[in-house]
C-alpha cells in the first residue's frame, strides 16, 4: 500500500491518523487556556471513552486507525541517535535555552526507557516538581515557584488534521499559525523523515521552517487536480504563493489549480473545513455565513511562475464549475439563526466523510444531523460532550493517510 495517497475529501477512507487525547488535557488551566486555544477544560475520562467511539466507528466501517503516538514510538525505536536528536530537539523547541536545563531535561526524558511513554511524555508538559533538581545551584531555580509548567502541554494533538496535510502522493507539513500548535508539527517531520513505511516515500510540497503559516483544515482535496485551501485566520496568502510555486513545480504533483477560498477572520471559521466540508459527490455542509459571494482566487502554473486570477463567485458555482456538476449546500441547522449559530460553535459543517454520502458527526447537532439524514445520508454519531470544548468536529480530528481511487 502507499504511505500517503488522498486525492479527494470522501472517496472511500483506508487509512487514518488519530491523536487519543491524553494527559495534556491535564495541564490545561483556566489561564492558559486562550493562549493554548481552548474554551473550556475537557473531562479527560470521558474525551477518552468519545474518542475510542470515534476510533470504533471508524473500524467498524472498514478504515484502519493508526495513532500518531505509536508511529512516533516506532520512529524513535529505530535508532538510539534518531531517539537522541528528538529529545534534544524537542527540548530546544519547548523554548528551553540554557545549558544547565538542556541537560537536565535531556537526562529526564532520556530516563523514561519506554518510547511510547516518552512520546506521550512530551505531549503532555512538564512541571517542575517532577524533575529532580538541586536548587543550591542555581540562583534562578531558586527564586521560581517549584510548582509550575516548564514545558508546555500540546493540548490540540487530537487535531490530527491541522499540523500536515495529506495531498496527493504527499504532504504539506505546516508551519502552524500559533506558537502552542507549530510544536506539534515536530512528530510528522521525524515520521516523515525516519519512520520505515514514510521514509523517502511521501512528497512534501511546504515544510514546517518555511515562513508563512498554514494548517492542514483549511486545506481540501476538491479532486485529484484541484486543492482549494482558505484563506483565514490560520492561512495567510504568502504561504498558498509558496505552496503553489512548490506543488506545480514538482513533477510528481498531479494538482493544476489551488483555489484560495478567503474566508472571515474569526474563531467560529477558524479554518475552511470550519465552514464546509464535502459530505456526498454533489453535496456539502456549510456554514450560512458564507452564503453569497466568495472572494475566491484561481492559482495556476504560468511557466516558472505562477498566474493568479480572481474568480469571485458564490460558493456553490465555484465547487459545480471544479466538480463539473452541480452541488447542493445544506446550511448548518437549515435556516434557524439560533440553532445555526449554536450547532456551528460545536462544528455542526465539520464532518468526516468516509464514503461518498456516508459521514462521522458530532451527536450534540441534533439538529443538523436530522436535516442530513433527511437529504439522504448515512449520519454516524459519535458522543461529543466532552471533544467539542477543542472547538474542532470529526474532520479536525482525523488526517486521512489513504483514501481510495
Ligand atoms: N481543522 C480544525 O478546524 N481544527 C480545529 C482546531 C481547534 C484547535 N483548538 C485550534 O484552535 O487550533
Amino acid at each position: 500500500m502507499v504511505a500517503i495517497h488522498v486525492t479527494s475529501e470522501i472517496k472511500p477512507l483506508k487509512k487514518v491518523l488519530l491523536h487519543r487525547p491524553g494527559k495534556e488535557l491535564l495541564n490545561l488551566t483556566p489561564d492558559t487556556l486562550e493562549r493554548l486555544l481552548f474554551d473550556d477544560i475537557p473531562f479527560l475520562p470521558v474525551a477518552q471513552k468519545e474518542h475510542d467511539r470515534f476510533a470504533e466507528i471508524l473500524k467498524e466501517n472498514g478504515v484502519e486507525v493508526v495513532y500518531l503516538e505509536d508511529l512516533m514510538a516506532e520512529t524513535i525505536s529505530v535508532s538510539p541517535e534518531i531517539r537522541e536528536k528528538f529529545i534534544k530537539q524537542y527540548i530546544v523547541e519547548a523554548n528551553i535555552h540554557t545549558e544547565r536545563w538542556k541537560k537536565i531535561l535531556f537526562d529526564y526524558f532520556d530516563s523514561i526507557k519506554d518510547p511510547k511513554e516518552l512520546v506521550l511524555k512530551t505531549m503532555e508538559g512538564l512541571n517542575l516538581k517532577e524533575v529532580h533538581v538541586s536548587p543550591e545551584n542555581s540562583l534562578v531555580d531558586l527564586v521560581s515557584e517549584s510548582d509550575k509548567l516548564i514545558i508546555d502541554p500540546m493540548p490540540n494533538l487530537y487535531f490530527t488534521r491541522d499540523p500536515f496535510a495529506s495531498v496527493g502522493d504527499g504532504v504539506t507539513l505546516n508551519k502552524m499559525y500559533s506558537i502552542t500548535r507549530n510544536r506539534e508539527t515536530i512528530y510528522a517531520e521525524y515520521i516523515f523523515n525516519f519512520h520505515p513505511e514514510y521514509k523517502g516515500q511521501v512528497e512534501k510540497w511546504y515544510d514546517r521552517y518555511d515562513e508563512f503559516h498554514i494548517e492542514g483544515g483549511d486545506v481540501l482535496n476538491i479532486n485529484e487536480t484541484t486543492l482549494a485551501v482558505g484563506i483565514s485566520q490560520r492561512t495567510c496568502p504568502e504561504a498558498i504563493d509558496g505552496l503553489a510555486h512548490r506543488i506545480f513545480k514538482n513533477p510528481k504533483s498531479k494538482i493544476e489549480r489551488i483555489l484560495a477560498v478567503n474566508i472571515p477572520n474569526n474563531r467560529a471559521m477558524m479554518h475552511l473545513d470550519t465552514v464546509f466540508t464535502q459530505i456526498d459527490t454533489d453535496k456539502f455542509t456549510v456554514h450560512p455565513g458564507i452564503y453569497g459571494e466568495l472572494q475566491v482566487f484561481e492559482v495556476t502554473p504560468k511557466g516558472d511562475d505562477i498566474l493568479v486570477k480572481e474568480i469571485n463567485d458564490k460558493l456553490e458555482n465555484i465547487l459545480a464549475k471544479y466538480l463539473g456538476h452541480p452541488v447542493t449546500l445544506i446550511p448548518c441547522a437549515g435556516g434557524d439563526r439560533i440553532a445555526s449559530e449554536r450547532e456551528q460553535w460545536n462544528d455542526g459543517s465539520n464532518t468526516l466523510c468516509i464514503a461518498p454520502g456516508v459521514i462521522v458527526v458530532y451527536d450534540r447537532n441534533d439538529v443538523t444531523n436530522k436535516i442530513l439524514r433527511e437529504q439522504g445520508l448515512t449520519v454516524l454519531e459519535m458522543p461529543s460532550a466532552e471533544l467539542s470544548r477543542g472547538r474542532g468536529g470529526p474532520r479536525c480530528m482525523s488526517m486521512p493517510l489513504v483514501r481510495e481511487d
